[in-house]
């Protein structure tokens, strides 16, 4: 074999080692970190507000910007109420034409099922906990489960979040309670039974609250500001 030869042979072998060792290196690293993403418990924003303060509509651009997943407590009990052979389908109707908060049994476990479904590991949880009883709930069953971060409170006049039901309403959102009737119902239930919830989160430091009486874009920004300084990215 003679000296170039032998240089070559040399390289390559220097080449392979160093490729394989780099693969498994990276292979190790990549696999480690996969492991502890999936052992961490999945991050959970709660998004309260009265009706029509804009919190679906933030949640989407959160979900477009910050890769969560929007899971609405309401949207979750409207597609069980419409689910064929429910058996909360005749109750969730009731509470939600009467402005009413379905028994959290019912609410937590969809929202579990939701989660447990999905491959996410942030969730936006909008419109819980509504009430003592929701949240009475969610600590039996989940508050262990997940990494609780806080609450996105959007903060909006209440001739605001009427004005901007009934339009939905108009405009056909084909929901029963964007009506006048049902909307003095949500509020009453939201400054009775929402507040209290929101202020209990504020006493403990865990609330950013957003005036949600500007346009969607400009509070977008504001909501983009809390998601840094969280830590998201
Ligand atoms: N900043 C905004 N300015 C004007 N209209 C808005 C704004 N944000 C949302 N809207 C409109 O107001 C209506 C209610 O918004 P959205 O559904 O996001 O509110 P919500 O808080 O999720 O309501 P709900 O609790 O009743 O489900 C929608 O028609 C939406 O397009
Ligand atoms: N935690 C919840 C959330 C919602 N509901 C019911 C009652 C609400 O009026 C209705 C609509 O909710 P929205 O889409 O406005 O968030 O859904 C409930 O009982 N419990």
């Amino acid at each position: 074999m003679n000296k170039l030869t032998l240089n070559v042979y040399a390289y390559w072998t220097r080449s392979t080692i160093n490729y394989f060792f780099d693969f498994n290196k990276r292979s190790v690293t990549t696999i480690a970190m996969e492991g502890m993403r999936s052992l961490e418990k999945p991050k959970v924003i709660f998004v309260l507000g009265g009706p029509g303060a804009g919190k679906g509509t933030q949640c989407s651009k959160i979900v477009e910007r910050f890769k969560f997943e929007h899971l609405s407590a309401g949207d979750l009990l409207r597609a069980e109420r419409a689910r064929e052979g429910s058996e909360y389908g005749a109750l969730i109707d009731e509470y939600i034409r009467n402005g009413k908060i379905v028994p959290v049994e019912v609410t937590c476990s969809l929202l579990e099922n939701a989660m447990k479904k999905s491959s996410n590991n942030r969730f936006l949880v909008d419109g819980f906990p509504r009430n003592q009883d929701n949240l009475d709930g969610w600590n039996r069953q989940m508050s262990d489960k997940v990494d609780f971060q806080f609450v996105l409170f959007f903060d909006c006049p209440e001739d605001v979040c009427v004005a901007r039901c009934l339009t939905r309403g108009q405009s056909g959102s084909g929901r029963l309670d964007d009506n006048i009737e049902s909307l003095k119902k949500r509020i009453e239930t939201y400054n009775n039974d929402s507040m209290p919830i929101i202020k209990y989160f504020e006493e403990m430091g865990k609330v950013e609250k957003i005036d949600a009486k500007y346009n969607a874009d400009d509070i977008f920004t504001k909501v983009e500001k809390i998601f840094y300084k969280s830590g998201f990215q």
